[in-house]
């Protein structure tokens, strides 16, 4: 067996070794005080690790090393391109006050994240919002300050979306302080980034029961109400871009997000008869603690990321709240079974087979011409 031990590999795994030694040690000792040490000595040494293992991936420039030892630039966020300064995102909502007035939305996972960013949008332009998801105190904490903020009303509803009974007794709960809603945001998930040789069936199972059963749970007993009350909504999912291309290391999301995009396909073609509309907004790398703790935990693939969007920058939850307002609103009645991504471009970056020339300079592409051009007649 052929065992490369390079300098900084080694390092990396007595480090990872070192943490955990010491996590072990955090785990047998009782005594608060040496607790709480070796608790500072574990993010300290996962810090480092996190550099290292960065380090590995993408080596740093000579002038960077001197922070990347430094345990507080671990986790720091990694830059735009030049180009994101030609497209800058405007938070500001789009559409005019008053839109929402009179109307009830559902919003799942609308206690952080993108979910609180669309509700804070729907809860401001006059909306009366139920926002549901497992963490109650979460939840409270949210609809206070988009309440205090936007001055209408935003109640909070615990529900685990995997659990058909709960999602049907939050739905009662629901018609009581509200009516059934106007429109609905299925906007709640599970993820992790993991190779899939690792996955037990209950990690598979986590991930498909919140993402796909979570959303057809949802979707169906919602559905049912609003059609024997003979009333109208629009149904909106937040996919992502890789429910269309599928994507390694997040296989349990990728399969049960293309399950959710043919659900509300399927449901736009069968209940447009009901008044009911269903349409996909498929985000694109945006920064949220719920994604960014699980899908990139270490910060070493976020640069990368971002070298391969075309506008040059993530998005912000701001930019999907206005597009699913639009397609959530009066202003879209035309618009049901539609898929819109969303992403700075970097999907059809991803995609193309020839993309990866942006790195070739001027002077390389005069030789690649003429190199070319003197084929001629061949
Ligand atoms: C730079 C890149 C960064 C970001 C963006 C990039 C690209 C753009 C596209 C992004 C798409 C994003 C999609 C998203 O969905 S982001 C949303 C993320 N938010 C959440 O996940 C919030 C909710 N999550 C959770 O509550 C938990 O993380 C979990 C695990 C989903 C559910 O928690 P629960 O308590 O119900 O489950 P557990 O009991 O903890 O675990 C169940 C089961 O899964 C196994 N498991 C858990 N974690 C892992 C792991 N990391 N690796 C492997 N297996 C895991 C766990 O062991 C359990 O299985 P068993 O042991 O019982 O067999
Ligand atoms: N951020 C990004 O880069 C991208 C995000 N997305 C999608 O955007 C949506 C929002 O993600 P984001 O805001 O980033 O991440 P968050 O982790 O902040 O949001 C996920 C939400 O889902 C809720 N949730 C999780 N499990 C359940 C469950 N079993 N029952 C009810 N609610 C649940 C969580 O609340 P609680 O823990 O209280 O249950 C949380 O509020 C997701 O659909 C995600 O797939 C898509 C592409 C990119």
């Amino acid at each position: 067996m052929n065992f490369d031990l390079s300098h900084e590999k080694l390092f990396t795994y007595l480090l990872i070794l070192c943490s955990i030694i010491i996590s072990f040690g955090g785990v047998v000792r009782t005594h608060k005080t040496t607790y709480r040490a070796c608790a500072v000595g574990r993010l300290n040494m996962a810090a480092a690790a996190a550099v290292v293992f960065r380090r590995n991936l993408f080596p740093l420039k000579l002038g960077q090393k001197a922070c990347a030892l430094h345990s507080s630039c671990a986790l720091r966020d990694a830059d735009p391109l030049p180009q994101a300064s030609f497209f800058p995102p405007n938070d500001a909502t789009m559409l005019p006050p008053g839109s929402f007035s009179d109307k009830v939305a559902f919003v799942t996972g609308g206690g952080t994240g993108l979910g609180r960013a669309m509700t804070q949008g729907l809860s401001q332009l006059g909306a009366t919002c139920v926002i549901a998801s497992r963490k109650l105190e979460v939840l409270q904490k949210t609809a206070e300050e988009i309440t205090a903020q936007t001055g209408n009303k935003v109640f909070p509803v615990a529900c685990d979306v995997r659990d058909p009974a709960a999602v049907a007794q939050c739905l009662d709960q629901m018609e009581k302080l509200t009516g059934l809603p106007d429109v609905v945001i299925n906007n709640a998930a599970g993820n992790f980034v993991s190779p899939s040789e690792k996955l037990s069936p209950n990690g598979w199972k986590t991930i498909v029961d919140i993402v796909l059963n979570g959303t057809a749970f949802v979707t169906l007993e919602l559905g049912k109400r609003l059609i024997r009350q003979d009333k109208g909504a629009s149904f909106l999912a937040i996919t992502t871009i890789y429910a269309e291309s599928g994507s390694g290391f997040v296989v349990p999301s990728a399969s049960a997000k293309a399950g959710v995009e043919a659900l509300y396909k399927s449901l736009a073609a069968e209940w447009g008869r009901y008044g009911l509309r269903f349409n996909i907004i498929q985000p694109g790398p945006i920064r949220t603690k719920g994604a960014f703790s699980r899908l990139d935990p270490t910060g070493a693939f976020e640069k990368s990321m971002i070298g391969r969007i075309p506008v040059g920058r993530l998005g912000t939850p701001n930019e999907i709240k206005n597009l699913a307002l639009y397609m959530s609103s009066h202003y879209a009645t035309w618009m049901s079974g539609a898929v819109v991504r969303l992403d700075g471009g970097e999907y059809v970056s991803m995609a193309g087979e020839f993309n990866d020339l942006r790195k070739v300079s001027k002077q390389q592409w005069d030789l690649i011409e003429a190199m070319i051009r003197q084929t001629k007649g061949s």
